[in-house]
């Protein structure tokens, strides 16, 4: 077991380090508080709106991105879609590990907006790959909120090749825990200046 103290506010990360299991846990704090179940909340199976056309992550106005589609899971949970193209390429035949964490970025800020309706930024992200992931598997991250503290978000996600090559819904092949903060528009009116596109959307939220 080792552990070691991740970020520049010293978030406690305990890593478990095994070969055989998924196995890093990130010790959550006692005061956890768990959202309420969204009273308008779509149920199961329902598309999960991009939150801006131009993000790298879900936006369908951003050629070079992943592409992510996402739909709404069991209770708090979204799960998203995408295609491990051959330009996501780090060793020879199998996915750049930067790409798989900008997925789980993609998606465990979803899983945010999802349970809050709040916007929301990364403060810091943690990953376990744990199985090498080929070019053309279609990668599906199931991601949730495990509670807040005030602004603080903290969340969950494993990845899984549902389609393609090596394709196992039972094998996850990577996983994450990830701290988000709550932020108001303010925070985007800082790069107004620099922005590619205008942000619109029926999201509240979108409108950047
Ligand atoms: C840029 C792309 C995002 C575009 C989003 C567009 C629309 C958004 C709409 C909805 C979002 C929907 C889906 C999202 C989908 C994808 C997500 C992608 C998200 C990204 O990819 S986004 C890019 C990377 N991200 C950043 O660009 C953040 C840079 N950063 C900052 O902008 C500040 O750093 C900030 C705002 C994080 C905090 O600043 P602040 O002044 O507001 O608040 P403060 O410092 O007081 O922290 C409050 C409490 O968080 C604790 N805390 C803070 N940081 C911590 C850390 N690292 N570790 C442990 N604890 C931490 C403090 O200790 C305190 O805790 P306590 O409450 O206990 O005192």
């Amino acid at each position: 077991m080792v552990t070691f103290w991740g970020g520049k506010r010293k978030t406690l990360v305990t890593a478990q380090l095994h070969y055989l299991f998924m196995s890093s846990t990130w010790i959550l704090p006692d005061d956890l508080a768990v959202p309420d179940f969204p009273a308008d909340h779509p149920g199961p199976g329902a598309p999960v709106p991009q939150h801006w056309s131009k993000c790298f992550g879900c936006g369908d106005d951003q050629p070079t991105g992943l592409g992510m589609e996402f739909t709404t899971g069991e209770g708090l949970e979204v799960i998203g879609r995408f295609e491990v193209a051959k330009r996501y390429q780090g060793g020879p035949g199998f996915i750049h590990g930067g790409i798989l964490m900008t997925a789980f970025d993609e998606a465990q800020g979803m899983a945010c907006n999802a349970a809050l309706r709040s916007a929301v930024v990364t403060a810091h992200l943690g990953i376990d790959f744990a199985r090498p992931i080929p070019l053309g598997a279609v990668l599906e991250l199931r991601s949730r909120v495990e509670g807040t503290v005030r602004r603080k978000v903290y969340t969950r996600s494993e990845a899984r090749i549902v389609d393609g090559p090596l394709a196992d819904p039972d094998v996850v092949v990577g996983s994450s825990y990830g701290l988000f903060i709550v932020v108001g528009h303010e925070h985007f009116e800082k790069g107004k200046d620099f922005v590619d596109g205008m942000p619109t959307g029926d999201q509240d939220i979108s409108a950047v």
